[in-house]
């Protein structure tokens, strides 16, 4: 049996499992079946998925994120949240700007802090791609899917997809609360047009600054909230004329809001919260 030390965290209640590379070491074929049995509710502790907090040459901290299914995916705007909180409050990086390293690149953070605290943290989620080859989903490499018809399980939906970070297939729906989230979420992103998969966003409209957003994430089904996807879901918003560039938009998700910028250079920036649930030990048994 192997004693692993974690940490439990959440962003709007997408919920992970950090473990702090800093100060312990495991090997690194454990990550995958570790976000497996860690994230289940029955037999492990039960969460979104698995994240590391590690040191890299390239950035103040670095960070991988792997699915509860054990894929791992680029970014992950929630767990960049909790990292930034953990870092700064754990004193590993005692200072309010810093940068962490994902797959998908560098993120610049900045913390508003009280008493000691980082309470409500802004990243700069980097720019978004539209190409198909981006996300990757079939068809013309450099085609952009936007508002385009997409037929799913007998039905025609209307899909915009954005790379930010993660794919995002997004769909715009009238009533948030007819998502066809547990009907179609994961028919959606096993369909054999995206060969990695995608994640899913439902969004409702309810003015120019204010959306309603559900999600069915790759890997790890309905969750409460998804960073990538918000900023995924404001700029299609943008581009499909129902926001606008460099204004912020209230992105209400099932965990709480978020607000999300898309400037006028192109970068995407998200605000909200991260919160410490506990303290533990898993006692993995290979
Ligand atoms: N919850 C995340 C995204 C996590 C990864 C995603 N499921 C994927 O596989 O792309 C977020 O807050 O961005």
């Amino acid at each position: 049996m192997l004693n692993i030390e974690f940490t439990k965290m959440h962003g709007l209640g997408n919920n992970y499992l950090y473990i702090n590379l800093f100060e312990h070491t495991y090997d690194e074929a454990l990550f995958v079946p570790l976000a497996i049995a860690m994230s289940d509710v029955n037999r492990g502790i039960g969460a979104d998925g698995l994240v590391l907090i590690h040191q890299t040459a390239d950035a103040d901290c670095g960070m991988r994120i792997f699915n509860k299914d054990g894929s791992e995916a680029s970014n992950c705007g929630n767990a960049l949240r909790c990292v930034a909180k953990y870092v700064y409050d754990r004193g590993l990086l005692p200072r309010a700007t810093f940068t962490i390293q994902t797959k998908s690149g560098i993120n610049y953070v900045s913390l508003q802090v009280a008493n000691g605290e980082a309470t409500s943290i802004t990243i700069n989620m980097g720019q978004p791609k539209f190409e198909r080859q981006a996300m990757p989903m079939q068809g013309e490499a450099t085609a952009h899917v936007i508002h385009e018809p997409f037929d799913v399980d007998g039905e025609t939906l209307h899909m915009t997809n954005v790379f930010l970070g993660n794919p995002h297939a997004v769909f715009f729906v009238e009533h948030i609360e007819q998502a066809p989230l547990y009907t179609l979420g994961e028919k959606i992103e096993k369909h054999p047009i995206f060969p990695e998969r995608t994640n899913v966003e439902f969004i409702e409209v309810v003015n120019d600054t204010e959306l309603n957003f559900r999600v069915w994430e790759r890997g790890s089904g309905v969750t409460e909230a998804c960073g990538t996807g918000a900023c995924g879901a404001v700029v299609a918003a943008v581009v499909n004329g129902h926001c606008k560039r460099n204004e912020d938009v209230t992105v209400h998700l099932a965990g709480g809001d978020l607000t999300i910028k898309w400037d006028e250079a192109g970068d995407v920036w998200m605000t909200g919260p991260a919160a410490f649930i506990a303290d533990g030990t898993f006692f993995y048994n290979q």
